[in-house]
């Protein structure tokens, strides 16, 4: 590297390191969500995402029609303990696999969808990293990747998102949910071991792994001093 050369923020991410942290984590809603379990992100966070589903349904007609004809089979990607499943995935999928590498998180689903009598929902428990995920051709009807997509280097992301792309059904969608940066530059944590990316890269990734951006939002209501949180929906471009 030439001494004006700035290492990019991912190359600074050791998988091993943030399967060490996260199986340290409690298997909690509170443990998932970095100690944010007891204040208002759960709620507005779930809320949020029941709506952009809702909406982008209606923009989009064919995704729907899609899960009516061809099956409502959906994916939660960085799973955790499966609150977004539980609270969000199991209002619109008949049934829903999870990949989540962290034992004692991939553990817990089944007792999380059981609390809510929703374990006519749980297809597969995928105890995975996404970078080793290759989902079978045409599966589902869509795939949700929320705040777990800054674990994987930037080159691991375009072709985990590829392979997401080669998963869907006709018509189908991936959705992303993640913070975003303020700034035009990415940032390494080290608690993790993960990026946090900027919006700008967001898209530049979704470009290159041949994905067209339908709609992105920005979560409003979140607890102060959090970084703002983008959901965005994406289709494979008609030409990839
Ligand atoms: C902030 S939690 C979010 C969990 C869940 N998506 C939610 O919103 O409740 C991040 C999750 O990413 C998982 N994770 C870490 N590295 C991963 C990897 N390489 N592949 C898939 N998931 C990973 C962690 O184990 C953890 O469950």
């Amino acid at each position: 590297m030439g001494a004006n050369e700035i290492e990019a923020p991912d190359t600074n991410i050791s998988y091993t390191d943030a399967i060490e942290y996260w199986t340290g984590v409690p298997a909690t809603v509170d443990g998932v969500l970095g100690g944010f379990g007891h204040t208002t992100l759960p709620k507005t966070d779930v809320k949020g995402s029941i709506t952009f589903i809702k909406r982008i349904s209606r923009l989009y007609p064919e995704f729907e029609e899609s899960g009516k004809k061809l099956g409502a089979r959906g994916c939660d990607v960085g799973a955790g303990i499966g609150r977004v499943t539980r609270d969000v995935l199991s209002k619109f999928c008949s049934k829903v696999d999870l990949v989540e590498p962290v034992v004692p998180f991939a553990n817990q689903i089944s007792t999380e969808l059981e609390r809510k009598n929703l374990l006519d929902r749980l297809g597969n428990v995928l105890q995975i990293g996404m970078q080793d995920f290759s989902p079978e051709p045409g599966k589902y009807w869509f795939i949700w990747c929320q705040w777990c997509l800054g674990q994987l280097k930037d080159t691991h992301l375009v072709d985990f998102l590829e392979r997401c792309k080669t998963g869907l059904q006709k018509d189908g969608l991936i959705f992303v949910k993640e913070n975003n940066t303020s700034t035009l530059m990415d940032e390494f944590d080290s608690t993790d071991s993960s990026v946090t990316r900027a919006d700008l890269s967001f898209r530049r990734i979704f470009d290159e792994a041949g994905l067209e951006l339908l709609q992105a939002e920005i979560q409003q209501g979140l607890p102060h001093g959090l970084y703002p949180v983008r959901s965005y929906a994406l289709r494979p471009k008609k030409d990839s």
